[in-house]
């Protein structure tokens, strides 16, 4: 172990470094215990009878048994309040891992298409950002739209949220990769681009390099979420390289669903050393079993990183959010005085 006196002593220094999550789906923080809670609230009736049986059907050998499971929970969530409940109660986990700022995305059409109001979504969401404000955690709110529906729902989901814009700093596409790639929603992310929005894409989680590369060429992305499937193709790792673009990486999640077969395999590591610009990231961590501190602590460990890779992983956090560079500085230099 390079620059710790053990595992322990390691899993403290990160606990304690300043980090930003870069990649967390808010559905995604709902914990079975509030999804069993909003249930009752709202009178929804779940597919489980007990908390136990919902995190026993966490299980999952790819990203579309995941997702089948992620819809169905997002059900629960009916009102303003539930998306402001939520949304606190991620906020209260980061806080506690030392997370000083997020950039969160969210699904609207998983929810309009259940005939939910735009402005509930975003204003319970947003209700929350800004009580965390007040406490010192920043954000940024970045809309998604599900690469499994067409282009023409992600334009009509757009021009939804053109009321909303002075909430919404970006945009990115997730949901079913596969069978989805970036140039479909062409269009679409050109007129968010046009309209001033920030624009991040899932890519290589599950799909191939080539999804990548249109990512970068197609979509213009200023960030890359996840970006596995990169490292198959040296061209397209010295393109993102040369391009200084941030990697959104989640271990726990690329485990859980099977994007790796064990950590000690994750390509982390090979990253950094590649030169890219990798963060660790929770993704959805009510299902992938731990939040951002976790997510550092398992690779930590599985790949016994070094004290510099952690402070370069914290630093790349930062440098790799929307935050203005001047509002990055205090928290550079918050990690320098640990280092
Ligand atoms: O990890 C993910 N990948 C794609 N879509 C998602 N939607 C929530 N989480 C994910
Ligand atoms: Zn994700």
């Amino acid at each position: 172990m390079t620059g710790f006196a053990s595992a322990a002593d390691r899993a403290a220094f990160i606990a304690a470094l300043p980090k930003a999550e870069l990649h967390l789906h808010i559905e995604g923080s709902l914990e079975p215990e509030m999804m069993f809670a909003l249930a009752q609230r709202n009178g929804v009736r779940l597919a489980f009878d007990s908390i136990e049986a919902i995190r026993a059907a966490y299980e999952f050998s790819n990203l579309q048994d995941f997702l089948d499971i992620y819809y169905q929970g997002m059900a629960v969530l009916r009102c303003e309040q539930d998306f402001y409940d939520l949304t606190a109660a991620y906020l209260a986990r980061a806080a506690a891992d030392n997370v000083r700022h997020v950039e969160i995305f969210f699904d609207p059409q998983g929810h309009t298409e259940r005939g939910l109001a735009f402005a509930d979504v975003v204003g319970g969401i947003a209700r929350a950002l800004a009580d965390a404000g007040a406490r010192g955690i920043s954000s940024r709110l970045i809309m998604c739209f599900l690469r499994h529906l067409s282009e023409a729902d992600a334009e009509a989901t757009l021009d939804q949220a053109l009321p909303h814009l002075h909430l919404i700093h970006g945009v990115g596409l997730d949901s079913s990769e596969v069978g989805h790639p970036p140039d479909k929603f062409a269009r679409v992310f050109a007129r968010a681009r046009g309209l001033g929005l920030k624009i991040v894409a899932h890519a290589g989680e599950e799909g191939p390099p080539d999804y990548v590369w249109q990512a970068l060429d197609v979509l213009g992305v200023d960030r890359i979420d996840h970006g596995n499937r990169a490292l198959e193709d040296d061209a397209l790792v010295q393109r993102i390289v040369a391009d200084g673009l941030t990697l959104t990486v989640c271990p726990l999640s690329n485990l859980k669903l099977c994007v790796v077969k064990q950590l000690a395999a994750h390509p982390l590591r090979r990253m950094l050393a590649a030169g890219l610009k990798a963060t660790v990231n929770s993704d959805d961590p009510a299902y992938f079993g731990g939040y951002v501190s976790a997510n550092f602590i398992a690779v930590a460990d599985a790949l016994d990183l070094e004290r510099d890779e952690i402070i370069t992983l914290a630093r790349n956090s930062f440098t790799g959010s929307f935050l203005s560079p001047a509002e990055q500085a205090p928290h550079l230099a918050a990690i320098a005085a640990l280092g």
